[in-house]
């Protein structure tokens, strides 16, 4: 799949999100791609899953079968888990026996046994995450777009994710998953792409990426604030100490 020159902006005046992207991705291939919160990683998995169009260039080649597992599942939907990736097969083609089986496969893996018949919107967030999940992987996607599919999850499901995704790529489907925190260490032979200020570079290497240690003083009041600022920022806080009298 080749991203063209992709200029994409949410609204007609609005600063461009992205601009110029251009990238390929290779069937079997993992990417994942990294940026602070509000970088447009989200905007450019879109435009990879069709979930958005470019407003210019193209993204040519893009596999029939995308699993798109957006960062919040939509859960305000009126139906069960089984109900809702029953139809959700029906729309990949699979009908009778076939697709139980399948539906079936997914809620076991992912332990969604005890919500079959459970309404979407009250769901949990972690479990409505399961099932954007499981209806992405109902048939063998060429392409599965995973939106930080870590957010959220159970540490078990977690572990799931590698799994999973070294079986797309093992039939041959690429993966793209965006990554705002330090997760990805599960993935093996990942090429990582970095989003930032509006554009993308494909060329990323570890040592761009290696962490330095700054050490940060601030009120007692703000120490939470700060905290979860950074952290939404994409960086691992180590710890809070109290600072030694001097
Ligand atoms: N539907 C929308 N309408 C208008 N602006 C949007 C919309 N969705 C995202 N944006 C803006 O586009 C920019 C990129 O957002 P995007 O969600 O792609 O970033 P992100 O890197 O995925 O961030 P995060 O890690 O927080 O999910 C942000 O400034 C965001 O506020």
């Amino acid at each position: 799949m080749r991203f063209e020159q992709l200029w994409f902006r949410y609204a007609r005046r609005a600063e461009w999100t992205l601009r110029e992207v251009g990238a390929t991705v290779a069937p079997g291939a993992t990417v994942v791609v990294l940026g602070r919160n509000g970088a447009g990683k989200s905007t450019l998995l879109q435009l990879a899953a069709g979930v958005l169009r470019p407003v210019r260039g193209a993204v040519h080649d893009r596999p029939a079968v995308v699993g798109w597992v957006p960062e919040r599942f939509p859960a305000d939907q009126p139906f069960t888990t089984r109900q809702y990736l029953t139809g959700m097969a029906a729309l990949r083609g699979l009908c009778g026996l076939p697709r139980d089986r399948e539906i079936d496969r997914w809620i076991e893996r992912l332990g969604l046994g005890d919500h079959r018949h459970t309404p979407l919107h009250t769901l949990s967030k972690g479990t409505a995450q399961k099932v954007g999940l499981a209806q992405a992987l109902l048939v063998t996607p060429g392409l599965l777009v995973l939106d930080e599919p870590w957010e959220g999850l159970d540490a078990q499901t977690r572990t799931l994710i590698p799994e999973i995704v070294a079986e797309v790529t093992a039939a041959g489907g690429a993966v793209l998953v965006s990554d705002h925190r330090d997760e990805i260490a599960g993935l093996s032979d990942a090429t990582r792409w970095m989003v930032a200020e509006g554009t993308l570079a494909t060329d990323w290497t570890s040592e761009d990426t290696e962490d330095v240690v700054v050490e940060v003083a601030v009120r007692r009041a703000d120490v939470d604030r700060t905290v979860a600022r950074l952290r939404a920022d994409g960086h691992r806080v180590l710890g809070v100490r109290e600072e030694q009298p001097r």
